[in-house]
């Protein structure tokens, strides 16, 4: 009898473990279990000096744990007071814990989390010019970024105007302009395109494609001087239709959509009167039809201080070689965790942070794309480009006029 009651005791407590052990081992619990351990290890956690100098701590709620086919997922909240730069602060850890393709979302309430830690990355994809027309439809001015884990990434820059990119050398921020501005000449039929670049390396595929590729300071203030002088023309043009933008303008007057591409601004901080003008855009560009597409290798806080930071809210951040570069381009440090290898790998900063790996556009591919749109062999001999040279006369003129007067 007492051996058949301690046998099945025996069994009872045996199964239970195992049911236990079972419990314990759900995917769900592991990635739980892991996750409490390093709010501890990481000390992200509320401290609360309690009765007799007690420390009591309040630790983040796990509020959700899912398993999906290509990642695991979990949703925590911090305690009111604990700073979320801790949690960003410590990517790393997370890392560390869940390998190195999870990812760390924050919510707009400043206290949620979502933790995605995949089973692999995203994978590397050449630049598919048919499969970018059929998602860009119905968009007037299509930014396209690359894949996310979801699919293709797309925003529309009329709603959105400007952009920056920034990454260091080789992180693949060229080959992402190259394939920015690719789409937009393959898929807007009226569009301007102007490309600054003082260091003659990025642009001279869009040269004949593009109405006008400039390399030098003089020739870049010509440029943004135009461009002025036409934001200045279309202000008039929509104030005289009582509009307030150039979309609502009737078809047969609406001008097209201008795009200024400038590749390593920060060269040009010096330039005052450029800089002047690059700021004027961005600020009242929107609405005219006017938009800044502003690149640059090391993020210059002193350019990407104040106005432009401001009013250009779209951001593609590639590998920054530390934290705090990364936080000036996309206002924190997950660009820093980009690996040199992660080529074409990116945030973007459009209504919080996405991973997005961006699309291989070779040299070679793109001249083939832009060949149908080329009007000149090389982009100084034809007829359709704008003779800004008599404007800049006119403007030279004009400001004789005014030294004279304010001589007088
Ligand atoms: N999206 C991508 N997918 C795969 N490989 C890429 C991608 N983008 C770039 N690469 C690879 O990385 C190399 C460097 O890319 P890219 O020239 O665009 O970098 P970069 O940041 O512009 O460097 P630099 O500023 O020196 O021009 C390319 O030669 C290419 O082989």
């Amino acid at each position: 009898m007492i051996t058949s009651s301690t046998t099945f005791l025996a069994g009872a407590v045996g199964s239970a473990t195992s049911a236990y052990m079972v419990y314990r081992g759900l995917p769900e619990n592991v990635i739980r279990r892991k996750l409490e351990g390093l709010f501890r290890t990481g000390e992200i956690y509320l401290k609360i000096i309690g009765y007799k100098k007690k420390e009591l701590r309040s630790y983040p709620k796990i509020k959700r744990v899912k398993t999906y086919f290509d990642r695991r997922e979990a949703v925590f909240t911090l305690p009111v007071g604990v700073d979320p730069s801790v949690v960003h602060g410590k990517a790393w850890l997370f890392k560390q814990t869940f390998g190195e393709f999870a990812e760390l979302h924050m919510n707009d309430d400043s206290r949620t989390f979502i933790l995605k830690a995949y089973i692999n990355s995203i994978s590397h994809y050449n630049y598919d010019l048919e499969a970018i027309r059929e998602h860009v439809k119905g968009m007037e001015l299509p930014i396209y970024a690359g894949k996310d884990r979801r699919g293709y990434v797309f925003y529309d820059m009329v709603p959105n105007p400007g952009l920056i990119i920034s990454g260091e050398p080789g992180s693949g921020k060229s080959a992402c302009l190259r394939s920015v501005l690719t789409t937009l000449i393959n898929t807007v039929d009226d569009l301007e395109l102007y490309c600054a670049d003082l260091k003659k390396s990025e642009f001279h595929v869009f040269k004949g494609v593009a109405k006008e590729v400039v390399t030098t300071s003089g020739e870049i203030l010509r440029v943004v001087m135009h461009i002025q002088r036409e934001l200045m023309r279309r202000e008039k043009v929509l104030e005289s239709h009582e509009v307030e933008h150039v979309n609502q303008l009737p078809k047969a007057i609406r001008p097209p959509y201008i795009v200024l591409a400038i590749d390593e601004v920060a060269l040009l901080k010096k330039e005052t009167a450029i800089m002047e003008v690059i700021e004027e855009i961005s600020t009242i560009g929107r609405a005219l039809g006017v938009y800044p597409i502003l690149s640059m290798q090391r993020p210059d806080a002193q350019v990407l201080d104040g106005k432009l930071k401001n009013n250009l809210t779209v951001r593609f951040g590639f590998r920054q070689s530390n934290e705090i570069n990364s936080r000036i381009v996309i206002d924190s440090g997950e660009c820093a965790t980009i690996k040199n290898s992660d080529k074409g790998e990116m945030y973007m900063k459009f209504d919080g942070l996405t991973k997005v790996q961006g699309p291989l556009l070779s040299v070679e591919h793109a001249r083939e794309l832009l060949a149908p749109f080329k009007w000149s062999k090389d982009g100084i001999d034809s007829d359709e480009r704008v003779d800004i040279t008599e404007e800049s006369q006119e403007l030279d003129n004009h400001e004789d006029v005014i030294e004279m007067g304010m001589l007088g």
